[in-house]
């Protein structure tokens, strides 16, 4: 689906140097999450998830990271409420991680890494008609981030890892289907903060409403080196390098506020 927009993606070198201006960057991601600065908002409502399984596609290495790609033509797989004004397609989910379990993530809670976190994409569907029209748009896109930690193995994301090492290398693409990605959700997604960011790869767009659960959801050790067992290269390259530490460093708040679902 157009979501992954192949040429914006597959541009970017996986250790792609910070761009000194990102146009406006006055609220790009990621970013710290400060328990004491977050602010309660008692107006913020719960988060309606509506995924259809039969809309999972494929996955795809894209030398940044591997997505898992929705067809997203229709209104089958949905998010709304929360922070969200409209109605918002799945278009893919991925992943960011680090060389071993000690960071990986892109967001932080009090300085506080994870080893991983998960990036569920989506676009609203209700004011674009395409998602390139919404990446540029500053309600464009929301973004659920979920951290990961080390522990009990995920039953729910085996079936994921048993297909990463078919897209071992860049730009290698593997039928995947009837992948129901809630089950990636933690139990309680009430509790999350929310904040308005931007794309964490190129082209860094500012049109991200961030929305990040404060519950992480377990993976098992194994799990995790499997994806590091992936590459950013592609098969032809000659040296091979491992899809280890994807991840973007944090940004200024600039005057931003977070707010949280909870006290
Ligand atoms: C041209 O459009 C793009 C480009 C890149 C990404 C992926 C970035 S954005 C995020 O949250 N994590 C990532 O790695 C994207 O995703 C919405 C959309
Ligand atoms: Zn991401």
């Amino acid at each position: 689906s157009a979501c992954s927009s192949r040429v914006g993606l597959s541009q970017m070198h996986p250790m792609w140097q910070e761009p000194l201006e990102v146009p406006g960057g006055e609220r790009q991601s990621p970013i710290d999450i400060s328990l004491r600065k977050s602010v309660f908002d008692p107006n913020l409502k719960p988060l309606v998830t509506q995924y259809d399984p039969r809309t999972c596609q494929q996955i795809w290495n894209n030398g940044y990271s591997f997505l898992v790609e929705y067809d997203d033509t229709t209104d089958k797989s949905t998010l709304r409420g929360g922070p969200l004004e409209d109605q918002f397609r799945l278009c893919q989910f991925h992943f960011h991680w680090g060389e071993n379990n000690s960071w990986g993530s892109e967001h932080t809670v009090d300085r506080h890494l994870y080893p991983a976190e998960l990036h569920l994409v989506h676009w609203n569907a209700d004011k674009y008609a395409l998602f390139e029209e919404a990446v540029v748009a500053e309600n464009g896109l929301a973004v659920i981030g979920v951290f990961l930690k080390v522990g009990k193995t995920h039953e729910g994301l085996q079936k994921l890892v048993d297909t990463l090492p078919a897209v071992r290398h860049k730009d290698s693409v593997v039928e995947f289907t009837k992948f129901d990605p809630s089950c990636l959700l933690p139990e309680s997604t009430n509790e999350y903060w929310t904040y308005a960011g931007s794309l964490t790869t190129p082209p860094l767009t500012e049109a991200v409403t961030w929305i990040i659960m404060k519950q992480p959801i377990e993976v098992s050790h194994d799990q995790l080196a499997v994806f590091r067992s992936l590459l950013f290269t592609s098969a032809e390259e000659e040296v091979q390098k491992s899809m280890v530490n994807n991840f973007r460093v944090q940004q200024p708040l600039k005057g931003r506020t977070v707010r949280s679902s909870f006290t």
